[in-house]
């Protein structure tokens, strides 16, 4: 079939080119393990925007920085929204989230109240003396682990790192004695696990691949959680008065004080939002210093520039602090050109339409999904030339290109009212835990595997790892002890 749209009127509208697709599953059966390649090679037959529909519903892929300008910047409005899925039913006390809250008052106050609160620059600096503590503990374990020579999970220890991160700062804790780790992990998986149920939702009745029974039984365990550590919170809160000491406290002080007309907090958003930060910032700053890391140990050359430059910065003699990233240029050269060639979340999160809109001669209509294929885009001959494949931070010389979403070629994090609010820490962490890590070690990939045999395979899901661990033989080399 064709796409076709709703209403009469609509016949005679012209939809973005399409393949053709099968009945009811349209063009599923196209799409494989690694989507964002799948989409891309779709594109280049079928342009930068293209209709495809994905089971029942009408989709959209975006694949180029015009076209992206297009949907992100011009209607951004109109495709701010996000489309109801099963896991957000499930984890989301009725939608009360930020990451998919339809596009609307309550998003907007929400999201203003997370940047403020939570995201703001004064918040991350909070922050910053319970960072230097975990980036200690993490040097000494991967210290540890190598002593003898022996091969070490880089990425499981990445992992671990963000997770202590990042518990501390929401619950104020990292131990687990709430049992909630594993729960949270299986909560992700269900999110980044490919969900018929989404694309031809009669069949959510029958749940065949038993997700709906999985999400279920994780959203009452979390639940049980998230009580206890809040009214935990709420104990401490009266001994400790006026001290706000992570994101359950701050939220806590908010619906007692600033229950205003715009919005009435209640337990249920504060257990939403936990949720989101927990799921939305954790493995996606994990994945990023993840690929930073892969590709400075298969590429030895761009290695020795950032190690060289942290040696003039910095020294041998101490460890890397906050104050000194903003030095680091080459640095951040290497980790733009990682978010380029890996993003983190190839095709962002799915955007909604909240109308009908015409787009460059093309007729969108309301509630169609929007996929932008950042993965695709970060590709672009016309931006990256015909090196695109290939990583070389020192194509950002000279260049005032940012991550952050001004620049449509790079939007790693989005761009538009739906971009990440949480980029700044995202981007903090991801800088300083690889500038601690090869700062601290010699990276090289065990077995006497040459690093340009090192396995990139990747892993699809809510964010897009590698797809078997990172192992590497690291070496201490500060000339003092942490
Ligand atoms: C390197 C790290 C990160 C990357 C690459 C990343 C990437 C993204 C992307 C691609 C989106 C979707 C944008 C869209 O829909 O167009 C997003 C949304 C979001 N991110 Fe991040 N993110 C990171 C870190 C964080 C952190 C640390 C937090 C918070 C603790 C966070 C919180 C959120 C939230 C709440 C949203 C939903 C915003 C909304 O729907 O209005 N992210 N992020």
């Amino acid at each position: 079939f064709k796409p076709k749209s709703g209403g009469n009127d609509h016949h005679h509208k012209k939809l973005p080119p399409s393949p053709w697709g099968l009945p009811l599953l349209g063009h599923l059966h196209m799409l494989g393990d690694l989507p964002h390649r799948d989409l891309h090679r779709l594109a280049k037959n079928y342009g930068p925007i293209m209709s495809i529909r994905l089971g029942l519903v009408p989709t959209i892929v975006v694949s180029s920085p015009k076209a992206a300008e297009l949907f992100l910047k011009t209607h951004d409005a109109v495709f701010a929204s996000r489309p109801k899925l099963q896991i957000a039913e499930c984890v989301s006390y009725g939608q009360k989230n930020l990451v998919y809250a339809p596009y609307g008052p309550y998003w907007r106050n929400i999201r203003k109240l997370c940047t403020l609160e939570l995201f703001s620059n004064s918040k991350i600096e909070m922050f910053r003396p319970m960072r230097r503590e975990e980036l200690v503990l993490f040097v000494e374990t991967v210290k540890n682990a190598s002593v003898d020579g022996s091969k070490v999970n880089i990425s499981a220890m990445i992992e671990s790192v963000f997770e202590d991160m990042t518990y501390r700062m929401v619950f104020g804790f990292k131990d687990d004695t709430f049992n909630i780790k594993s729960t949270i992990k299986e909560l992700m998986e269900l999110a980044g696990t490919f969900n018929m149920a989404d694309y031809i939702p009669w069949l959510g009745a029958f749940d065949i691949q038993g997700l709906g029974r999985r999400m279920k039984s994780v959203a009452t365990l979390l639940d049980g959680f998230l009580e206890k550590i809040i009214d935990e919170h709420v104990v401490n809160a009266k001994e400790h008065k006026g001290q706000h000491k992570d994101f359950i406290d701050v939220m806590l002080s908010l619906m007692e004080s600033n229950n205003t007309r715009e919005l009435h907090l209640d337990r249920d958003h504060i257990k939403a939002i936990l949720v989101d930060m927990l799921a939305a910032g954790m493995n996606t700053s994990s994945t990023a210093t993840e690929w930073v890391i892969t590709e400075l140990v298969k590429n030895p050359r761009v290695m020795k520039l950032v190690q060289a430059e942290l040696v003039n910065t910095v020294g041998l003699e101490r460890m890397v602090e906050e104050t000194d990233l903003i030095k680091l240029d080459y640095l951040n050269m290497v980790i733009k050109e990682t978010l380029r060639v890996h993003s983190v979340a190839p095709l962002l999160a799915p955007h909604e339409s909240t109308e009908d809109v015409m787009v460059d001669g093309y007729f969108i209509p309301k509630k169609t999904r929007v996929i932008v294929n950042a993965w695709a885009i970060g590709r672009d001959p016309e931006v990256w030339s015909d090196n695109a494949e290939e990583f070389y931070p020192e194509r950002f010389i000279g260049s005032n290109m940012d991550v952050l979403g001004n620049d449509l070629q790079l939007i790693p994090f989005g761009s538009g009212r739906r971009k990440c609010p949480g980029m700044q820490l995202g981007l903090t962490v991801v800088h300083l835990v690889v500038a601690q890590l090869v700062h601290c070690f010699n990276l090289k990939p065990p077995d006497g595997i040459s690093p340009d045999n090192l396995d990139m395979t990747e892993k699809f899901g809510l964010t897009m790892p590698r797809a078997n661990s990172l192992l590497a033989n690291p070496s201490y080399r500060l000339r003092i002890e942490v």
